[in-house]
């Protein structure tokens, strides 16, 4: 199979959808792997690294796209919807719940869009956005202390207080993954730190893990006003795979906050579960102030650290991309149940069904298509 690996163009998306290791076991295999100049430079693989592993180096963006499946990182932009052909496999984050524009693009050009984030294990953990959410997770406490700050618009405290001065507190909405990468560095930084969730099997996991430096709570309306209102740093973390994500607080839950308080709505990427985070932001400008409390809803945080987070991500897909590949994607998602999970887009209809539902579109069963 011919492999296509365009250059990034999202606001400070410097990771990359292969490193040279991947375009090794690619070429090993028997593929072949176009990498478009410059595609890894940001994460600090140089152009001369992915030749000697045995990729094409293309000079543009329409040649990385002209491929039969193209690997990226973040979902397409306007501008990249051009290079859409019919049949095209897009193996990439997609979070169309959110993206009307983007997902009636995929269905008029009959893309086979198979998107990371919703490539579900059967035990239901999602093997492909997990090291992104780990890297998410852990930077939400890092940001939301710096944006504390004074100097950055915050109400001026130190998370882990000083004896004498108390902690701030951290709440944590959604304990899944970036949720429970967010409360270890933010216990690191000797928050004091609340969990709030909606499962109880999952919040029990939570206080076998962290025992009796955090404190766990059931996720309902009353109990995350109360919370929010004492709060110094929010963090939104809530996860229904495909979905749009619920707008779990409301814009008088964030008036109640205090002045100078923080919001990372790391959930942004599904639609964010705050109704103040209306709009995304970027890293170039990441914060903006709504009822005195700063607002970052950054919706591609991992690629601030593109060099951790590129390793990690490749990490997983190239095993999945070898599959798609070596079996065509047809045979490969239909004899790997995670992998078929993937498919939010085929020949022209949407099969993945929570997408489906955001957008009124008709939903197709992705296993009559693929039977056809
Ligand atoms: N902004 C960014 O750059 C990034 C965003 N993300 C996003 O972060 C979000 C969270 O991802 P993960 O932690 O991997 O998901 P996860 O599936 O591991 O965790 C989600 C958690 O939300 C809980 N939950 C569901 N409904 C709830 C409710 N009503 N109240 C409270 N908790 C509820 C679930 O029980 C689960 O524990 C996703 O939208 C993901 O795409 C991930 C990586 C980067
Ligand atoms: C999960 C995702 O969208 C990201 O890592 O940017």
């Amino acid at each position: 199979m011919k492999i296509g690996v365009p250059k990034e163009i999202k606001n400070n998306e410097n990771r990359v959808a292969m490193t040279p290791a991947g375009v090794m076991s690619l070429k090993s295999a028997g593929h072949e792997v176009a990498v478009e100049v410059g595609a890894g430079i940001g994460s600090g693989f140089l152009d001369e690294e992915y030749v000697d592993a045995g990729a094409t180096l293309v000079e543009t963006a329409s040649e990385a796209w002209s491929q039969d499946m193209v690997m990226k990182v973040k979902e397409p932009l306007k501008e990249e919807f051009e290079h859409f052909h019919e049949g095209l496999i897009l193996f990439t984050y997609l979070h169309l719940a959110p993206e009307p524009e983007l997902t009636k693009a995929l269905i008029d050009y009959k893309v086979v869009a198979i998107a990371y984030e919703t490539v579900q294990a059967p035990n239901g953990t999602l093997p492909l956005l997990t090291p992104m959410s780990e890297v998410a997770g852990r930077m939400a406490s890092q940001i939301g202390a710096q944006f504390l700050e004074k100097s950055k618009g915050g109400m001026g405290i130190l998370l882990g207080g000083i004896p004498g001065v108390r902690r701030g507190k951290v709440t944590i909405i959604g304990g899944g993954v970036v949720g429970t990468n967010a409360a270890k560095i933010a216990m690191g930084l000797g928050a004091d730190v609340t969990i709030i969730d909606l499962s109880p099997g999952r919040l029990r996991e939570l206080d076998d893990i962290f025992g009796s430096s955090i404190n766990t709570i059931m996720s309902n309306p009353l109990n995350i006003a109360r919370e929010l209102r004492t709060s110094d740093l929010v963090i939104g973390a809530v996860l229904i795979p495909g979905a749009k994500a619920p707008k779990l607080v409301t814009e008088d839950m964030v008036k109640d906050m205090m002045d100078g308080s923080v919001i990372v709505d790391v959930a942004i990427d599904q639609g964010g579960i705050f109704e103040t985070t209306d709009r995304i932001t970027t890293h170039d400008e990441p914060t903006y102030e709504k009822h005195g409390v700063l607002h970052y809803a950054v919706a591609n945080m991992p690629g601030a650290v593109p060099r951790t987070s590129t390793i990690g991500l490749t990490n997983v897909t190239v095993p999945y991309a070898l599959q798609l590949a070596n079996k065509g994607y047809k045979k490969a998602c239909l004899d790997n149940e995670a992998l078929l999970k993937g498919i939010n887009t085929l020949s022209g209809f949407v099969t993945y069904k929570a997408v489906a539902e955001a957008h009124d579109l008709e939903y197709c069963d992705v296993h009559e298509l693929l039977n056809e």
